[in-house]
């Protein structure tokens, strides 16, 4: 934890700025000060560097290492010499400035998120106090006293500089909760969501059946089923390649998402199948969503004209999907025994030509081919 090492680095820094407040030897007080801002501008350091790492930016090492011997080459020098104690606290307030416009600028985050907006707060923050320890160091330059002993704005140095490493302190708590509460939501959607098509993956829809399952019999409510499966959706992959088809399955997941009702849960179940966990429905109720599902994808063709390896002249493929339909109502709440009675209805539609809607209580014929025989071939190409 680099940033508390530099945080504790600046409080050390602090404490041996307020000796000579205590202290009735005035001639050790140039030592004290060139200590304090010493290890003030180590603690900043370490704390620019510890943010770093915690983005994941590279650590400035070589800088501090340059600012760390700049500053102690400097007061050795200085103190050596007995230089007027206006030139140690200038040329030390001068690295200051350095330390806090470069911790400003390294700070800066890249994107325009919660995270980056805070990151800016830093940075206005490191900003400003370069430019007040800029405007400070000009005065004690232009100022012609030689001695600390006008130095009399002591305490206010002090409490002021407490109040930036409070400020810097919450800043990074914050920030680092942010973190936290982002890293663990989204190992949680890596976990449970599928990637291509954004709806939950096998394993968050076996939790969510899990949960559903558990309320609907708690409460005596009935739960529906679909299990959703593309026809035919190997000719798309054969015919326009698999761009093509992740492109189709991605368009049908979203056109299936548009068709449902709040509360109603979408999942992948399998590689072109989908799965719907349907709350307080009876199997009636999904059959109707079904249908509605069914007709969605028949009417809406899927749009490729912006997908790379496709001739100008493929705008669209139509789609269609078979259903099947259950719900606790016939089959009980068992969550095997459920899935296992979709399937078969799911076959079930296949069996009986595609493009359709099968459940346990009817088999609803949708849209028969004119010639009585099943649809062959779904994926047509509209020019
Ligand atoms: N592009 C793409 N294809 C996938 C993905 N997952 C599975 N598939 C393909 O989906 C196809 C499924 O083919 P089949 O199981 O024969 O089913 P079908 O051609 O839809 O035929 P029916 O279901 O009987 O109508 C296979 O060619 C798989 O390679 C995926 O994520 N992306």
């Amino acid at each position: 934890m680099h940033w508390v090492r530099g945080l504790a680095m600046m409080g050390l820094g602090l404490c041996i700025y307020f000796i000579p407040l205590i202290t009735p030897d005035d001639n050790q007080r140039s030592v004290y000060v060139a200590t304090s801002m010493t290890m003030f501008a180590l603690g900043v350091s370490i704390y620019v560097n510890g943010i770093r790492m915690l983005r994941g930016y590279r650590i400035y090492r070589y800088r501090t290492l340059l600012v760390m011997t700049t500053l102690l080459a400097c007061n050795a020098v200085m103190l050596n010499m007995h230089a007027a104690d206006k030139w140690i606290i200038l040329s030390n307030l001068l690295v200051l400035v350095w330390v806090f416009s470069y911790g400003s600028r390294s700070l800066t985050g890249h994107g325009r998120d919660f995270v980056a907006q805070v990151f800016w707060l830093c940075c206005s923050l490191f900003g400003g106090i370069s430019l007040m320890l800029g405007l400070f160091a000009i005065e004690v330059g232009l100022s012609d006293e030689t001695t600390l002993v006008t130095f009399i704005h002591w305490p206010v140095h002090a409490y002021l500089t407490t109040a930036i490493m409070l400020v810097l302190t919450i800043v990074t708590s914050l920030l680092l909760l942010v973190m936290n509460v982002r890293t663990q939501a989204g190992l949680q959607a890596i976990a449970t969501l599928d990637g291509l098509t954004g709806v939950l993956n096998r394993r968050g829809l076996q939790e969510a059946a899990n949960r559903m399952q558990a309320v609907s019999q708690r409460i005596s409510l009935p739960m529906g089923m679909l299990i959703i499966d593309l026809d035919y959706f190997k000719k798309v992959n054969d015919v326009y390649g698999h761009l093509v088809g992740d492109v189709v399955l991605k368009s049908c997941a979203g056109n299936i998402r548009g068709a449902l009702r709040g509360g109603d849960v979408i999942g992948r179940y399998g590689g072109e199948e989908f799965c719907i966990l349907l709350p307080n429905t009876g199997e009636q109720e999904a059959m109707v969503l079904a249908e509605r599902i069914r007709r969605t994808i028949e009417v809406t063709p899927v749009s490729i004209a912006g997908v790379e390896s496709m001739s100008d002249d493929t705008h669209a493929i139509k789609c269609t999907v078979s259903v099947g339909a259950v719900s606790s109502e016939t089959v009980g709440y068992a969550l095997d025994g459920m899935f296992a009675a979709a399937d078969q209805n799911l076959y079930k539609a296949k069996q009986n030509g595609r493009n359709r809607v099968a459940s346990n209580i009817e088999l609803l014929m949708t849209q028969p081919p004119a010639t009585g025989k099943p649809v062959k071939r779904n994926a047509s190409v509209i020019a």
